[in-house]
C-alpha cells in the first residue's frame, strides 16, 4: 500500500512533514492544472503496527469535506496540510485560495499570508457577506468556463475552515451546486464543519456531489492521536461494503509554519517575476474584433497568474478609482483606454474623456502639432478643463441618454442590446464611456456648478446602464471623495466597482487598509463598495509614450476616412479668432451679422458672439482693466469685417488708451488691406463722431463705433458742447437708444464698471450685450442686475451676459498671441 502510495502521491503530495522539512519547497514539482491529483489527508492504520499514508482524490475530481470545523485543531492541520501540499505541486500560481472561516476568525490561515499580497489567496472572510462574495467569485470562475470565454482557468480552491455564522439554506445550496459543476471549470471546495451545524440549515442539508466526507472520531487512537474516518471517494470505492474506508486515519500534525512561510514567499516572488508585465500584455493582437452588446471588457494586468479582465457592463456599470498623486492612476487609465480602444471599434465604443487637474492625462488621445494622430474613439477631450465644461459634457451625455431613451420607445424595445438589433441600418450605437480624471473638482467651492454637476453625475449613474452609458471617476483627494461620499451617497451607491492605487484607500471601506501601502503597479481592485473581504490585487503595466503612440498609430489609420478629430478643450490654451472655423467660414454678405468674441467653454467650443442686426440692444460692452479688452473689440471690428464687402460698412476706430494702440493699428491695417471704410479717432474725434452720430439721418452703409478705452473719453463726453446745451453723454445715450435701428452699433471697452453708469447712465439697458473680462460679479450687479454673479475673474476666461436672453456663458477670449497672463492685469 505505501508502495503505491508512493507512486499516485510521490514528494509533496504525500509524503510525511518530518521527511519534507529537509527539502526547501520546490513550488512547481508534480501536478498538473486539470488532472486527477491526489493528496495525503492522514496515516491509515488499518491494525495496531500496520500503516499506511491514507490518500484522496482532490483537484481534477472532486471535493473535501470533513464534519468538525477548524476549531478542531486536528481539522485546522488537514486545512493547512492539504493546501501547503497542493501550493507545492501545482505550477506557481496556478491555485488560488479563497479562503473562508466563520469558526476561528482565520487562524488557520495565518501562515499562508504572504500569499494575499500577490493575489494567491484572498484575505480570509468569517461573516456571510463575506462568504457570498466566495461564492460570486467561484461562480464566476463557472459561469466563464461553462461560457467558454475561459477553457483553462487557473485552479481555485475553497476553503472554507468553517461556515460563518448565518449561513443560509441558500448558501448551502450554492455551495451543492458548486459542489456539483465546479470541478469542470477547476473549482474545488475544501469544506470543515459540513453538514453546518445551525439548525436552520440542517434541515434537509443537500449532499456535496463528488465530495470525499470526512468526520473526525469522537475519541483519539490509543497513542492520543485523533483519528478521521474516511468515505469513499467520488465515482470509487474503497471497499465492496461501499462505507469507505475501512480503518481509521491518523490525523497529520500541522505543518511546520516556517516551511509554509518560506514556500508562500517563494511562491509569491516567482509569480510577481514570472508574470513581469508590459502594455503589450494588455492588448490584443487583433484590432477591433469585440461587440460590446453585453457590455466592455478589457484586461487591465494580471490577476496572481492570470489575467485581469474588468468589465463595464450590467453588474459594474461604473468604478470609482482613487490614488494619491504619483501613485500611477494616469498610467492605470490609459491602460483600461487603450485596452477598450484596441478591443472595440469606433462604432461600438466612444470616448467622454475630461481631466480636471494641470498635466497630460489624455494628451495621448488629441492632435498635437508634433503628432497629428488621435485616438478615434475619442469624442470629446478637456485637458485642464473648467468646471464649466465638465458640466457641459455630463449634460451633453444626459441628451444622449434622453436621445437613446426616446429611440428605444420608438423602437417598441427595452434594452440596447435590442435597440442596436432594430437599428442594425442606422448609425451605429456605441458604448459611451466617460472618464473624469480629479473629479473631485467639479465638486469644488459648493455652488451652482457643483450642485448641477452632482445632480447631472446621479442622474448618468443611476440610468447610464441602461442607455451604455459608462462612468469611470477618479480622484486622489480622499477628503474630496469622503466629502462626496457624505452628501451623496446615492451617487456612490451605484459605483460598486472601487479601484485603489496606493494612497487610494478614499475609495474602500475605511476600515479597509488594502491600498495603504500598495506599490506603483498594482491596485485593489473591489466589487462589493470597498468592504474589506472584497479586495483583488491587480498588477498593471507601465504605458510608455513609444508603445502608446505606435498604438494610436494603428488605430488611428484605422479610421473610416474623413472622420472629425476629437472636440478637444485645452484649458490654458489660448484661442485666436484666425483659427476659428466659424471665423474662416464668414460669408461677405450674410442674411445676418455675428460679431464673434470668443469660445464657449462647452461641448465642442461653440464660437460664441451676438447678432448685430436692428434689434434694439445690439451693442456690446467690454469690462475690465485687462488689454484683453482691446483684443476682443478687434475680434469683433474683424469678423464683422469678413461680413462685408468691401466698402458697405463704416468702421470708426477710437484709439482712446496708449495700451490698446498697438491693436487699433492692426485692425486698422487689417481693414485697410479688406479695402474697407475706416478712420482712427482720437478723444475729441471720438466725441465729434458720437454727436454726429446722433444727430445724423438713417446713414445708408452699417456704421460701427468701436472705442477703445472708452472710459478714456468719459470726462470730455461729461462737458456741454462749446455752442449748445447738450452734453456728448446726451448723443452717447442717444446713439446707444436709436442706433441699432439706424444701423449705428457701438462696441466700447471700459475699464470699469463705474465709468461706464456714468457715460450711459440710464441707457444702460441698451447695452444689450456685455462682457466681463476681470471685473469680479458683485461690481457687475448694477449694471446687469438680476443674474447670478458668482463669478471671480479668471486667467483666459470672460463670462459673457446676453441680457436679451437672459443667459450667461463663460468663454475663452480671442485674443493676440500672447495675452495669455494678461487676462488678470
Ligand atoms: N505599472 C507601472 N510600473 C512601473 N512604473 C509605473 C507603473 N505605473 C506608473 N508608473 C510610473 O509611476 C509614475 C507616476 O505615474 P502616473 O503619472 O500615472 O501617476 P499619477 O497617479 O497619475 O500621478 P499624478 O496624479 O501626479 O499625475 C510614472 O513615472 C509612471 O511611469
Amino acid at each position: 500500500m505505501s508502495a503505491l502510495a508512493a507512486e499516485l502521491a510521490p514528494g509533496w503530495l504525500g509524503s510525511p512533514w518530518a521527511q519534507l522539512a529537509q527539502d526547501r519547497p520546490q513550488p512547481h514539482a508534480g501536478a498538473r492544472p486539470g488532472a486527477p491529483t491526489y493528496l495525503r489527508v492522514g496515516t491509515a492504520r488499518p491494525v495496531p503496527g500496520v500503516e499506511f499514508p491514507a490518500l484522496v482524490p482532490l483537484f481534477g475530481v472532486g471535493h473535501l469535506s470533513v464534519g468538525a470545523d477548524a476549531r478542531e485543531p486536528a481539522v485546522a492541520a488537514l486545512v493547512q496540510g492539504l493546501i501547503t501540499r497542493a501550493l507545492c505541486v501545482l505550477p506557481a500560481g496556478a491555485l488560488r485560495v479563497l479562503a473562508v472561516d466563520g469558526a476561528s476568525l482565520g487562524r488557520p490561515f495565518a501562515p499562508f499570508s504572504p500569499l494575499v499580497p500577490a493575489g494567491l489567496m484572498s484575505e480570509p472572510v468569517t461573516d456571510s457577506d463575506g462568504f457570498h462574495n466566495v461564492l460570486n467569485e467561484a461562480e464566476e470562475q463557472v459561469r466563464r468556463f461553462q461560457a467558454r470565454t475561459e477553457l483553462e482557468p487557473d485552479v481555485l480552491l475553497v476553503a472554507i475552515a468553517g461556515l460563518p455564522p448565518g449561513t443560509g439554506r441558500g448558501d448551502v445550496a450554492r455551495l451543492a451546486a458548486l459542489a456539483h459543476a465546479g470541478p469542470a471549470a477547476r473549482v474545488h471546495l475544501l469544506v470543515a464543519g459540513y453538514p453546518p451545524p445551525s439548525a436552520s440549515a440542517r434541515d434537509d442539508v443537500p449532499r456535496l456531489e463528488l465530495t470525499t466526507h470526512l468526520t473526525l472520531d469522537e475519541r483519539p487512537g490509543a497513542d492520543g492521536v485523533p483519528q478521521f474516518r474516511v468515505g469513499d471517494p467520488p465515482r470509487e470505492v474503497f471497499g465492496a461494503s461501499g462505507r469507505g474506508l475501512n480503518s481509521p486515519v491518523a490525523a497529520e500534525a500541522p505543518p511546520p509554519p516556517d516551511l509554509v512561510g518560506e514556500l508562500c514567499r517563494r511562491l509569491a516572488a516567482q509569480v510577481e517575476s514570472d508574470a513581469a508585465l508590459t502594455f503589450d500584455d494588455v492588448v490584443p493582437a487583433e484590432l477591433w474584433t469585440e461587440s460590446s452588446v453585453s457590455g466592455l471588457s478589457t484586461v487591465v494586468g494580471r490577476l496572481g497568474r492570470g489575467d485581469a479582465v474588468l468589465s463595464l457592463d450590467d453588474a459594474t456599470p461604473h468604478w470609482l478609482v482613487g490614488g494619491r498623486t504619483g501613485s500611477g492612476k494616469t498610467v492605470f487609465l490609459l491602460d483600461v483606454l487603450y485596452g477598450l480602444a484596441a478591443r472595440y471599434s469606433p462604432d461600438e465604443l466612444a470616448l467622454y474623456l475630461l481631466d480636471f487637474k494641470e498635466g497630460v492625462s489624455f494628451t495621448e488621445f488629441v492632435p498635437t502639432e508634433v503628432d497629428p494622430t488621435w485616438v478615434p474613439h475619442a469624442r470629446t477631450v478637456g485637458v485642464e478643463s473648467d468646471r464649466e465644461y465638465g458640466l457641459a459634457v455630463l449634460a451633453e451625455l444626459v441628451r444622449e441618454m434622453n436621445r437613446r431613451a426616446a429611440a428605444m420607445k420608438q423602437a417598441g424595445v427595452t434594452n440596447l442590446a435590442q435597440l442596436r438589433e432594430a437599428r442594425r441600418e442606422a448609425a451605429p450605437i456605441p458604448r459611451i464611456l466617460t472618464v473624469i480624471d480629479e473629479f473631485h473638482v467639479l465638486f469644488q467651492g459648493n455652488d451652482k456648478v457643483g450642485e448641477r454637476a452632482a445632480a447631472l453625475l446621479e442622474e448618468i449613474a443611476r440610468k447610464g446602464r441602461s442607455y451604455g452609458v459608462h462612468l469611470i471617476l477618479a480622484s486622489q483627494s480622499i477628503q474630496g471623495i469622503d466629502a462626496l461620499i457624505g452628501r451623496s451617497s446615492s451617487v456612490f451607491g451605484q459605483f460598486g466597482r472601487r479601484i485603489a492605487l496606493g494612497g487610494g484607500g478614499g475609495v474602500l471601506e475605511s476600515v479597509n487598509s488594502a491600498a495603504d501601502d500598495l506599490p506603483i503597479g498594482t491596485a485593489i481592485v473591489n466589487d462589493a463598495g470597498g468592504v474589506k473581504n472584497a479586495n483583488r490585487r491587480v498588477r498593471f503595466p507601465d504605458a510608455d509614450v513609444h508603445t502608446l503612440s505606435l498604438l494610436r498609430h494603428r488605430l488611428w489609420s484605422m479610421r473610416t476616412p474623413g472622420e472629425k478629430p476629437p472636440a478637444v478643450f485645452v484649458g490654458y490654451a489660448e484661442q485666436r479668432l484666425e483659427q476659428d472655423p466659424t471665423y474662416l467660414r464668414l460669408e461677405s454678405s450674410p442674411r445676418r451679422r455675428r460679431a464673434l468674441l470668443g469660445r464657449a467653454v462647452e461641448v465642442g467650443l461653440p464660437t460664441a458672439g451676438f447678432e448685430v442686426g436692428v434689434n434694439p440692444g445690439s451693442h456690446l460692452a467690454v469690462l475690465g482693466t485687462s488689454p484683453v479688452g482691446a483684443d476682443v473689440l478687434r475680434a469683433v471690428a474683424l469678423s464683422l469685417a469678413a461680413q462685408h464687402e468691401p466698402g458697405s460698412a463704416v468702421f470708426l476706430l477710437a484709439a482712446l488708451v496708449s495700451s490698446a494702440d498697438s491693436v487699433v493699428d492692426d485692425v486698422e491695417a487689417q481693414l485697410e488691406a479688406g479695402g474697407h471704410f475706416h478712420e482712427v479717432l482720437d478723444i475729441k474725434g471720438y466725441r465729434d463722431a458720437v454727436q454726429r452720430l446722433a444727430a445724423g439721418d438713417e446713414p445708408s452703409d452699417p456704421v460701427y463705433l468701436f472705442a477703445f478705452g472708452a472710459d478714456a473719453a468719459s470726462s470730455l463726453l461729461a462737458q456741454r458742447y462749446p455752442d449748445s446745451r447738450r452734453e456728448g453723454v446726451d448723443d452717447l445715450r442717444a446713439v446707444l437708444r436709436d442706433g441699432p435701428g439706424r444701423h449705428v452699433h457701438v462696441f466700447g471697452w471700459w475699464r470699469g464698471v463705474r465709468r461706464l453708469l456714468e457715460d450711459v447712465g440710464s441707457s444702460k439697458a441698451e447695452i444689450g450685450n456685455v462682457l466681463s473680462v476681470n471685473v469680479r460679479g458683485d461690481d457687475l450687479s448694477s449694471l446687469v442686475g438680476s443674474f447670478d454673479l458668482k463669478y471671480s475673474p479668471r486667467q483666459n476666461r470672460a463670462m459673457y451676459f446676453d441680457r436679451d436672453e437672459d443667459r450667461r456663458q463663460l468663454v475663452v477670449p480671442f485674443v493676440t498671441a500672447g495675452r495669455f497672463d494678461d487676462t488678470l492685469d
